[in-house]
């Protein structure tokens, strides 16, 4: 009996398994035959074929379109709308910024054009009647005249040494002819000038402000012991004491934030100003983008103690 019950199951199994084969093959012979001849076969054996989906976006132009004004769409703030609603698309004329170079690619006269623009390119704002009064003060400073070579100097050159007499501008002129080649505030940069007094890079800060014609504390700032008058992302040139760098430096040898570093009064050789030049002669190699300015008066024979400064390139 039991026998019997297995070969049953035996020969169904068998006939299951021929039937299969059978279909299998019969849905071959018309998929392929179909294929040629019948639309419908044809999309059933390009579905068996695929082994992904394709979700298809509706085009462009058959969405529902959206009727909304220009100025509450958020995506296209940047768009101003004219008078008819439709978006100008004249941004050289409505913003008239005067600064086009590249960052480190200026020269003088790009620069002096900068400076008498009608807006100021640090903040976009029209230039002062107090500036263009400060204006013509600095342009009598010894450094004015000599713009085009400091650019040249210092486009061509990572490390810069400077001499210069006393009220020659190296403190207060020096840093904003950088600004002006490094644009600080277009790459989210910083540019350092490093005093050994406190209550000297407080007051050049000041002046500088007023010069470049923007906020202290914002724009330009300072760094001193117990106070900090800086902006972090707003500021783009601050008076740092040469401790205060120093200490930086601890935390960030590589001084990431900043593009430039000035060392004013470098021949005062305190103990800081000579850890910083040894600091930042090892982060030239490192940093090529880092440009190093050294500042100094004029040097003779009892103050030249410079032979340690890194060589030429
Ligand atoms: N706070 C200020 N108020 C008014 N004029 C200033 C002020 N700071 C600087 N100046 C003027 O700006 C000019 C340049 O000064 P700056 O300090 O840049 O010269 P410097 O070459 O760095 O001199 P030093 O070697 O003495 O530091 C000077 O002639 C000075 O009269």
């Amino acid at each position: 009996m039991l026998r019997r019950k297995v070969h049953a199951f035996r020969v169904q199994g068998c006939l299951a398994v021929y039937l299969a084969l059978f279909f299998f093959v019969l849905f071959e012979i018309v998929s392929v035959y179909g294929a040629q001849h019948s639309s419908y076969v044809r999309s059933l054996a390009r579905r068996r074929e695929r082994s992904y989906y394709v979700v298809h976006l509706p085009r462009p132009d058959l969405r529902p379109r959206i009727s909304m004004p220009l100025s509450d769409n958020p995506y296209l703030a940047h768009m101003k709308a004219n008078k008819g609603g439709k978006a100008s698309n004249a941004p050289a004329q409505a913003i008239r910024k005067p600064i086009l170079w590249p960052p480190r690619r200026v020269n003088a006269k790009q620069v002096r054009k900068a400076m008498e623009h009608d807006l100021n390119p640090f903040n976009d704002k029209p230039h002062t009647p107090q500036y263009k009064k400060l204006l013509a003060r600095r342009k009598q400073l010894p450094i004015y005249a000599q713009m085009d070579e400091f650019y040249k100097m210092f486009t061509e050159n990572q490390i810069l040494v400077l001499e210069g007499e006393t009220g020659s501008g190296k403190s207060t002129q020096i840093p904003q002819l950088v600004c002006y080649s490094d644009l600080p505030h277009t790459r989210g940069k910083l540019i350092a000038c490093t005093q050994p007094r406190s209550v000297v890079a407080t007051t050049i800060a000041k002046r500088v402000a007023d010069e470049m014609d923007v906020q202290l504390g914002e724009h330009v700032g300072y760094s001193v012991q117990f106070e900090d008058m800086t902006s972090p992302g707003t500021t783009f040139l601050t008076y740092i004491t040469d401790e205060m760098l120093l200490r930086e430096a601890m935390g960030d040898p590589r001084l990431t934030r900043y593009s430039t570093i000035i060392l004013d009064e470098a021949h005062e050789r305190s103990l800081a100003t000579d850890i910083l030049m040894a600091l930042l002669k090892d982060l030239a190699r490192k940093r090529s983008d880092l440009k190093i300015v050294i500042c100094v008066p004029p040097l003779t024979q009892s103050n030249s103690r410079h032979s340690s400064l890194p060589p030429k390139r």
